[in-house]
């Protein structure tokens, strides 16, 4: 079950960490950990349209036909682009509040706001029991971080992934980013989120009328095994329109068997996911935060994609003023 209660705080600290433990039992991959309670739920007023999803957790499985990607016509291409540049806006809003010392839980509050500023729901927020509007995956932590009280520190990196639903569509991005001085940042630590954003670079590349959705895999793979990292191959981006994942399914690992080919009008993700180490993960007890099984760091980039007559359109694209950005 997804209807996470984070459980009640232990009696002693944890001599390793000097935190209350939540998981006794449990044997951590690498040194996070989880720093509850969590905040209350936060809520979206009823004057924004919701998904489906929003009061049961439990997305309409809608894609029956589960191979057929839809086609958008004009006005929901429009619909696309427009969800996908407040998500870029919101996205850019909370990793300008990016420093040592803030929590987790204060970027989802400021996303949270932000979303419904702008007339949106956080589309994470109940998706499947999902607990907070935003995504916070910190160090070992592959995807689906759950934002809670720890504070961020010096020499972490942390994925914020945002998805909007706005007007009936969801648009879906994350990027990977430096807390404290990225010039002082650690080598393998730039090697890993410079390599993950240079692979999303080199699919995107790719993307046209005729490609296939298998191709991505292979210029990934290829990619970051010639930087020495690996590839997790748990998660796959997706396409992405008025449901939050749809077919087709996109892995980022090499030879794979996905279904599809690319036609105009089409929108979906391209995420991948790069670790330092091993490419298996494990989650937490807490049903959520997935982490590479050596504790060693992952990063991760995403955006949505609209496939056009002789190209693509990255709708989800970094503005002049996005925070953050490739390290030279
Ligand atoms: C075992 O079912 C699971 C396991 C983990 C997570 C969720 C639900 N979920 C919550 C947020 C979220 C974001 C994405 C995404 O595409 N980011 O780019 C995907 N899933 C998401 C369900
Ligand atoms: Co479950
Ligand atoms: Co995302
Ligand atoms: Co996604």
């Amino acid at each position: 079950i997804h209807n996470f209660i984070p459980p009640k705080v232990v009696s002693k600290p944890d001599p390793a960490t000097g935190f209350y433990n939540p998981f006794p039992s449990y044997s951590f991959t690498g040194p996070l950990r989880p720093v509850y309670p969590l905040s209350a739920k936060r809520t979206v007023p009823k004057s924004i349209p919701h998904p489906d999803y929003a009061a049961s957790g439990i997305p309409k499985n809608r894609t029956l036909g589960r191979n057929k990607i839809e086609i958008l016509d004009a006005k929901a291409q429009e619909g696309m682009r427009k969800v996908c540049k407040l998500a870029r806006e919101v996205l850019d809003i909370v990793a300008a509040e990016l420093k040592p010392g803030v929590s987790t839980d204060h970027l989802d509050e400021v996303c949270h706001k932000a979303c419904i500023e702008r007339n949106s729901y956080p589309s994470p927020l109940n998706y499947n029991f999902f607990p907070k509007s935003i995504c916070t995956s910190v160090n070992e932590v592959i995807c689906h971080g759950i934002p809670d009280q720890r504070l961020l520190m010096d020499g972490d990196i942390v994925n914020l992934d945002v998805t909007l639903y706005h007007e009936g569509y969801h648009g879906d991005l994350n990027e990977t980013y430096y807390v404290g001085d990225r010039a002082k940042a650690d080598p393998d630590v730039v090697r890993v989120v410079e390599t993950a954003r240079e692979c999303l670079d080199e699919a995107i590349k790719l993307v046209k009328p005729g490609c296939l959705m298998r191709d991505f895999g292979n210029v990934i793979e290829k990619h970051a095994k010639a930087r020495n990292c690996s590839v997790i191959r748990t998660y796959c981006g997706h396409g992405i329109n008025s449901t939050f994942h749809c077919a087709p399914n996109v892995p980022h690992y090499a030879k794979n068997k996905a279904v599809g080919e690319c036609k105009p009008g089409m929108t979906f993700t391209i995420e991948p996911m790069i670790a330092l180490g091993k490419y298996r993960d494990v989650t937490w007890p807490d049903n959520w935060t997935s982490t590479t099984i050596d504790g060693k760091k992952t990063a991760q980039f995403e955006h949505t994609l609209l496939v056009t007559e002789d190209g693509c359109e990255i709708l989800t694209a970094r503005q002049e003023t996005s925070p953050g950005g490739p390290i030279p």
